[in-house]
């Protein structure tokens, strides 16, 4: 088995409350691992964590053996610059609840942006590899469009095809069906449920269990900073042995 994400001891608290209380955490390649767990138990500091967009208190984050936001200098781990951060963090997909799109951009703008500033690909090979994008997430007619002008399911879409350009090792999804309107939930999900078919490694927080019973190759439950339970969708979901994850799994399961 290939470890793409390995997190060691992670730990981070703010303001002094303790949010993540030590998490160790393995996803293999083409795995989905859905993160499951009451409101304010960590779930998305934990995904902040593993893509560096919050610095971890303690432990460390390797993306495919590479350790993000360190490098070993004379035995020593030190903190990267910046810039070196970013391009680590190119390699991670993240898609948010609030899509965060570029209003300024046309879909098609929003895609290509990634590719080209950060990856210095030439601007013909991204446009093609958007469109190709764009299809992939049943978006092609929207090209030309601003995001001004789209739905939220069809904004989610695009975030999700512009994460996917930047060709990354592992996609990270934040609860990205939670600011949704529910008839448009679906079709992000589809989208998300196809690219679980294509072998896609990918990491999903998510209040949505269907999902994760029917998509995700494992499921963490994550309590007040802690994961309680783990183990396949179907075995956590009707079979939990920690009392306070089947308090939690009662109340949305009902
Ligand atoms: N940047 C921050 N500054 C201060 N407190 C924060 C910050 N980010 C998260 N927290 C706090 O950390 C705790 C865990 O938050 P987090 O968003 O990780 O939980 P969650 O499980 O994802 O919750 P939800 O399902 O509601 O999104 C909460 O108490 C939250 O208020």
């Amino acid at each position: 088995m290939t470890a793409i994400v390995r997190a060691v001891g992670i730990r981070k608290e703010f303001g002094g409350q303790e949010v993540l209380k030590g998490i160790d955490l393995e996803v293999q390649l083409g795995e989905v691992l859905c993160i499951l767990g009451p409101s304010g138990s960590g779930k998305s500091t934990l995904l902040r964590c593993i893509n560096h967009l919050e610095t971890p208190d303690k432990g460390y984050v390797w993306i495919k053996g590479q350790i993000i936001g360190f490098e070993l200098k004379n035995n020593m781990l030190c903190e990267l610059p910046v810039k070196a951060v970013r391009a680590q963090q190119s390699r991670l997909g993240m898609v948010f609840q609030h899509f965060n799109l570029f209003a300024h951009r046309t879909v098609l703008g929003n895609i290509i942006e990634g590719p080209m500033q950060v990856r210095g690909v030439p601007r013909a090979a991204a446009t093609q590899k958007a469109h190709e994008l764009l299809e992939l997430v049943g978006l092609s007619e929207k090209a030309e469009a601003w995001p001004g002008e789209l739905s939220g399911g069809q904004k989610q879409r695009v975030a999700i095809a512009r994460a996917l350009a930047m060709e990354p090792s592992v996609m990270l999804f934040d609860e990205p069906t939670s600011a949704l309107d529910p008839e448009l939930v679906g079709e992000v999900l589809a989208v998300m449920k196809h690219l679980a078919s294509t072998g896609t490694t990918m990491i999903v927080v998510t209040h949505e269990i269907g999902f994760a019973r029917e998509v995700a190759d494992r499921v963490i439950v994550m309590i007040d900073g802690e994961i309680r339970e783990t183990g396949p969708a179907d075995t956590v979901l009707t079979n939990p042995k920690d009392l306070r994850v089947r308090t939690f799994l009662s109340r949305v399961l009902t």
